[in-house]
């Protein structure tokens, strides 16, 4: 193919590579759709924005701003917006297609979209991250709406940054738009368990994947990359199914107890400190040792690319839950297959946040709301429905999840856009 776009080539383990060499895999289950499947390898529309805000010593700072809409044969993109110093187009791209797979993967009526902004957010005031969030906002309002587009939190980003984007949006539009974006707070037209639900959707696969291979979640040892809204909760709720907390790493440090790390004050000290490091009730351990520590479970739950060839080779545990987006690079994914080491991908795996983002957004255009058990005993349906699903598809053809999780998603996208047909 002779394109001067560059992102039909990436090079190396990016995001976005990793991305296109899991549709590679999946071609020879789409049958006669895989007439359809190029459309998967291009973002269906991307804008990049600039993002201009006065910093509190008056300075003006110029900050690159992305929303990528991948796909949106099945319904309204939707998908998280990320602040981080190392977003990239690429990435957001990546992460956008991740969005269109996932939705399709436990069948949300939607397509796929991701935004983020390249910015350090712990660098800035509570005043400079406001006037971003709402400058990134006013700038991709071109794209998003209730009915078009919807953003929701991803990493560092989270209930208040939401209610400023919703704001935002109602003020430009001259309405109020609650359900312009999910995961605000509950008072604003958010939902009862969306902060949990990522991480509780992590702990449902893994309940039900332990489950099939027969591993006992009573003393069963877990160790957890990135203690943020993800990882924190998930490795709650795997200690309150009496599994143990042995090992948890984040950007300020490496912890590990074989005793068990008490996951409630872990979250406290987090709080409080920024981080894991200087935490009293576990050991340090050293970075690149957390790849190696004895457990049986092993949640990466912090950003892409962090399972390499050489960590997949080393890593101890049978069952790899992956509640980070795209933390597995396909020589890494090649390697744990090989090894028996379960694999639950992220399309799956982390599928709980933007199925309870589904549920917010219903309760916006009803403006009726459910209880919190309501909300998790549908999500536990969902999630577990979903699974099997795959598990049976994975079962059929004799293939890793992450490619039955691909075949059963691109089936309902590429039908989707067989039956709408190419032209306005
Ligand atoms: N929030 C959601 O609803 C969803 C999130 N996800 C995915 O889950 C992952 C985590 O997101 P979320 O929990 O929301 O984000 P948060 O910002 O809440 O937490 C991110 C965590 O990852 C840690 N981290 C970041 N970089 C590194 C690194 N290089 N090494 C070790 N730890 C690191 C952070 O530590 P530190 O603060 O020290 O940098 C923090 O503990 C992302 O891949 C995201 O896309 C997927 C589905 C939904
Ligand atoms: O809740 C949502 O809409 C999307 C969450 C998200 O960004 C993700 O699943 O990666």
């Amino acid at each position: 193919m002779n394109s001067p776009l560059s992102y039909v080539h990436p090079t190396g383990d990016s995001a976005w590579g990793t991305y296109l060499s899991q549709i590679d895999r999946v071609m020879p289950y789409l049958g006669p759709l895989a007439r359809w499947a190029e459309t998967l390898r291009r973002p269906k529309r991307a804008l990049i924005v600039d993002v201009p805000i006065e910093l509190d010593n008056g300075t003006v700072a110029h900050h690159e701003g992305y929303r990528v809409q991948h796909n949106l044969s099945r319904g309204p993109g939707k998908g998280g917006v990320r602040f981080h110093p190392d977003v990239t187009l690429e990435e957001v791209m990546a992460l956008s297609a991740w969005m269109t797979i996932k939705n399709a993967a436990v069948n949300l009526p939607y397509g796929g979209a991701k935004g983020g902004v390249r910015v350090d957010p712990k660098r800035l005031s509570r005043g400079e991250l406001e006037r971003l969030t709402r400058r990134y906002t006013s700038e991709i309002g071109l794209l998003i709406g209730p009915t078009k587009d919807i953003p929701a939190p991803d990493v560092n980003t989270n209930g208040q940054i939401m209610a400023w984007m919703m704001d935002t949006y109602s003020v430009n539009t001259g309405s109020t738009a609650t359900g312009v974006v999910t995961g605000k707070p509950v008072h604003l037209g958010g939902s009862l368990g969306r902060v949990k639900a990522t991480g509780r959707g992590v702990f449902v696969t893994g309940r039900e994947a332990a489950r099939r291979i027969g591993l006992n979640l009573q003393g069963a040892r877990v160790a957890v990359q990135g203690y943020g809204n993800v990882g924190g909760v998930a490795a709650q709720l795997f200690a309150e199914a009496g599994a143990r907390l042995v090992a948890v790493q984040d950007h300020s440090g490496t912890l590990h107890r074989e005793a068990g790390i008490d996951t409630h004050t872990l979250a406290a000290h987090v709080q409080a400190q920024g981080g894991v490091a200087g935490f009293p009730g576990a050991s340090p351990l050293d970075g690149e040792a957390f790849w190696d520590t004895p457990c049986d479970i092993l949640i990466p739950a912090a950003l892409e690319g962090q399972i390499s060839a050489d960590r997949a080779g080393r890593l101890q545990a049978r069952l790899l839950l992956e509640g980070a987006n795209g933390p597995t690079v396909p020589e890494g994914d090649r390697i744990l297959g090989e090894r028996g080491v379960l694999v639950v991908p992220d399309v799956i795996c982390n599928a709980g946040g933007v199925t309870v983002s589904y549920f917010e957004w219903v309760q916006d255009f009803s403006s009726f709301f459910w209880t919190e058990d309501e909300i998790n005993v549908r999500l536990d349906k969902i999630m577990v429905d979903a699974l099997a699903r795959i598990w049976d598809v994975a079962d059929l053809h004799r293939i890793p999840l992450r490619t039955a999780a691909f075949a059963v998603a691109c089936e309902r996208i590429l039908m989707a856009r067989q039956d709408r047909g190419l032209y306005p």
